[in-house]
């Protein structure tokens, strides 16, 4: 790629050439045969996007809010683990850039800064992700920690009973 990515699939093939093969296959991948990854991806190839006509559009503004919190368009950063395997500033570096998109970061659980670092990094609005532990006590502990550092939600991850069996990671080691 010559020049500047100009959309998000020549970002994808940048973080290809970035990263080592074992990271770029952790970030990249999904579960057994991957089905669901693939679906993910053809859920949004068939949305049909019908523009209004005739509208003046001098001025597009796609801000909207989640959870009552501004954003300025409808994304939003999801958790991620592992920030420091593409990157060493980590999950700072994905907050000042959610800060600078005016959008908002979710921080992973699994996260390689700690809730008290990317909160003194910069002032994005910020989301906590998290599991309901065995020990309640320990979930409890992870909240409180989240909403101390100005976390303005909780996102609760439900679907992660057990470790999806990531078969690139696998072979990978
Ligand atoms: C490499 C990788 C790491 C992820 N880490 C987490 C995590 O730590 N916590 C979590 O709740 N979800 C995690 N997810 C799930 C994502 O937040 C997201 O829900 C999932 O990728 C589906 O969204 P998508 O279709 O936009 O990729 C991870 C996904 C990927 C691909």
């Amino acid at each position: 790629m010559a020049s500047e990515p100009v959309n998000v699939n020549e970002f994808q093939e940048l973080a290809r050439r970035a990263v080592p093969k074992m990271y770029f296959d952790f970030y990249n991948g999904g579960a057994e045969d991957q089905h669901t990854l693939r679906e993910n991806m053809e859920a949004f190839r068939r949305i049909t996007l019908s523009p209004r006509v005739l509208v003046d559009v001098s001025r597009i503004d796609m801000s909207t809010t989640i959870l009552g919190y501004p954003t300025s368009a409808p994304i939003m950063i999801a958790p991620i683990g592992l920030h420091k395997l593409a990157r060493a500033e980590g999950e700072v570096a994905t907050a000042r850039a959610a800060a600078a998109c005016n959008t908002i970061m979710a921080m992973s659980f699994s996260a390689d800064c700690t809730v008290e670092e990317v909160a003194s990094s910069c002032n994005a609005i910020r989301f906590f992700q998290t599991y309901v532990y065995k020990r309640r006590d320990v979930t409890a502990v992870l909240v409180q920690r989240a909403e101390i550092n100005g976390f303005n939600a909780i996102m609760l991850t439900v679907d992660t009973p057990r470790l999806g069996r990531r078969e690139a990671d696998i072979k990978n080691n």
